[in-house]
């Protein structure tokens, strides 16, 4: 028996909380299900998610004498939390009398000698499978929730570790796609269960396993709540108090589902979370003990009634106007979140500034570098076999200027690009850009979270492969969309109306906005790459290659949009292409790059019509063929 009893808490307020605190490392005799050093590790852990709400905190789950689907992260919670003094209740789906429930119910209390009852009202711990229970939860309860799968970030990313990076950097457009596609398909955001939710303020949270309806219940509510997942071991919480928000679009209000005319066949409310009920439009109450009350007239209706999300029933009329192709017109001056960053007046000339970088592969650093380069036709380091890829390539793009990094296949021109934006490690150099701190801050030197950070505000790459850039499963609109939530955006017709002009602008049809861009043609996914690195108007623009792959028309046309698109934009672009004939068409000033190195440097048409370098009059010879 678990002889555990704790100290009732002066704030009632805090009086679960105050419980686990006190109960954190409290001993007592081994017994139940559980043993105590487990107890103890699950009261940490739910100590350190009510710390932190909405985080998802590792425990040591266990294996636990339950058939799968019992849930047993919720029992090995509510074994951990509950003491003597308490009296558990079992809500299995919405039957708390069930033999699930009964069954549930009873080992609980017989394995830990705390009471047990199926009434809310005396019940202290409730483990749930599916419902936050009608009658009112106060700071008394404990509410454990039985989670099936509790990463919300799991429809939408495979990789555990790029799930917790997106949680700890707060990166959660990949989310805000997906709801906006889920708008674009259906009019409403339709996710049932395991909607998600801003846990104050700061971590994106699945509700599951409860349904919308519950959802708001867990705002400023007056209970602890506890989630226990036993397969994935964690454990979060949202305390008492906390602000839980439906992530939805600003435009698009959070809905609960309904069944128009709905009401429970046994006691007639239409206040409450409805199930299917055998026949044909019959519906009942998903909550037995309230439907039992409301028919034994032991149940506050009103402050029920009151509590309800009625508010938040669906409209089906505002649904309709979230479909079809936004009207085009000019983007509303409130639509971005936040001015795009520019440059200072007074600051540096240039928009982004590259010194001296390098790249190395394999070992040696700076010390592989004697020995490579043009003048000994390598870039195969003599004393370490390293690849000297890039060394000591120095450039400054300024707004509204383009240059150009040409070369042949292997001449370093892609890995200063992808140094730059981030995409690798430079082995040595540095990169300002007149966005960051004026230019004063050394770009590689940030953390790699601003970093990433860089390349929604302050810089954009086009890749020569679309799928590069893009996500090819997802719309046209909702690619765009994804840079745009990164940035801040939250409403969802500025989203669309901007995504529409800029695929109008880019020539990609509005009717094909919300297709998936896999259905889209190679010049087509092109155009929709650049619409998206343009979305945010960031002063820097990187293209690698990107006509490259596509057919001679087809390119012709990108690069004819690109050309166009450069000139009337303040942005500061670097091209790269082993051809002349792209370098020529876009930019103003030219690099050029021979087995790592820089061989020739200067105005694009001078360089074209009066290549210095042999290696210059070959690639210019190349493009005149
Ligand atoms: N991960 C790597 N490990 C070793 N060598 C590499 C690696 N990545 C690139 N290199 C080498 O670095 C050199 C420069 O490659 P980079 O891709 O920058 O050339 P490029 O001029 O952009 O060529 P391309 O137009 O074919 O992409 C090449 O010799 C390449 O083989």
């Amino acid at each position: 028996m678990n002889t555990t009893t704790y100290d009732t808490p002066q704030s009632p307020q805090a009086s679960r909380v105050g419980a686990l605190v006190a109960a954190a490392d409290a001993g007592g005799p081994a017994a139940g299900l559980l043993d105590e050093d487990a107890k103890r590790e699950i009261r940490r852990a739910c100590l350190a998610a009510v710390c932190v709400p909405g985080y998802q905190v590792p425990f040591g789950s266990r294996e636990m004498p339950v058939a799968r689907g019992w849930g047993s992260g919720g029992l090995q919670v509510t074994l951990g939390v509950i003491g003597t003094d308490d009296t558990v209740k079992v809500i299995d789906q919405g039957d708390d009398a069930g033999v699930n429930a009964t069954n549930l119910r009873r080992m609980i209390a017989q394995t830990t000698g705390c009471g047990e009852s199926a009434d809310t009202r005396e019940a202290t711990v409730v483990q749930t499978r599916h419902r936050v229970p009608e009658e009112a939860l106060d700071d008394r309860h404990v509410l454990v929730y039985q989670v099936p799968v509790p990463e919300p970030l799991r429809g939408v990313q495979k990789s555990v570790a790029e799930c917790a990076r997106m949680h700890a950097e707060g990166d959660y457009s990949a989310m805000w796609v997906s709801l906006y596609e889920d708008i674009v398909r259906n009019g409403m955001i339709t996710a049932s269960t395991g909607y998600p939710v801003l846990v104050g303020g700061r971590y994106v949270m699945a509700t599951s396993p409860i349904p919308r309806w519950d959802v708001p219940r867990l705002h400023q509510a007056e209970h602890l709540n506890l989630f226990g997942a036993g397969r994935e071991k964690r454990i979060y919480a949202v305390p008492p108090h906390t602000e839980v928000r439906p992530l939805t679009f600003d435009d698009v209000p959070f809905e609960v589902e309904h069944e128009p005319g709905g009401r429970c066949k046994f006691c007639g409310s239409d206040d409450v979370y409805l199930v299917n009920a055998g026949t044909e439009g019959a519906f009942a109450c998903s909550d037995t003990e309230w439907c039992a009350r409301v028919q034994a007239g032991d149940a506050d209706t009103a402050a029920h009634r009151e509590r309800a999300p009625l508010a938040l029933l669906p409209d089906p009329t505002a649904r309709a106007g979230r479909r079809g192709a936004p009207a085009l017109r000019a983007a509303a001056a409130d639509d971005a979140p936040e001015p795009v960053r520019r440059p200072a007046a007074g600051g540096p000339e240039w928009a982004l500034r590259v010194d001296g970088i390098g790249k190395v592969h394999g070992a040696g650093g700076a010390a592989a570098v004697p020995g490579t380069g043009p003048e000994h036709g390598t870039a195969i380091s003599p004393s370490t076999g390293a690849v000297v890829a890039a060394w000591d390539v120095s450039f400054d793009v300024a707004p509204g200027e383009a240059l150009g990094l040409i070369g042949e296949s292997g001449s370093g021109k892609s890995t200063v690009l992808r140094c730059v934006i981030g995409d690798e490690p430079a082995t040595a150099g540095r990169v300002h850009l007149a966005s960051v701190d004026g230019g004063a801050s050394e770009v590689l030197a940030l953390p790699p979270a601003v970093r990433r950070r860089l390349r929604i505000d302050s810089m954009a790459v086009v890749y020569q492969d679309p799928a590069a850039g893009l996500d090819l499963r997802v719309s046209a609109g909702g690619n765009i969309a994804e840079r745009l939530t990164a940035a801040g955006w939250r409403g969802y017709h500025a989203i669309r109306r901007r995504a529409g002009e800029l695929l109008d602008r880019v020539e990609v049809p509005l009717s094909r906005m919300d297709d998936p861009v896999h259905t889209f043609s190679g010049g087509m996914r092109q155009r929709v790459q650049i619409a998206k690195a343009l979305a945010t108007e960031p002063p820097v623009l990187l293209l690698d290659e990107p006509t490259t792959g596509l057919d001679a028309s087809v390119a012709a046309g990108v690069l004819d949009l690109l050309r166009s698109l450069l000139a009337e934009r303040d942005v500061a672009a670097v091209v790269v292409s082993h051809d002349f004939s792209v370098i020529e068409a876009l930019t103003d000033r030219t690099l050029v790059m021979q087995t790592g190195r820089v061989v020739e440097r200067g105005l694009t048409d001078q360089l074209f019509h009066d290549p210095h370098h042999p290696y210059t009059q070959r690639l210019v010879a190349a493009a005149r063929r």
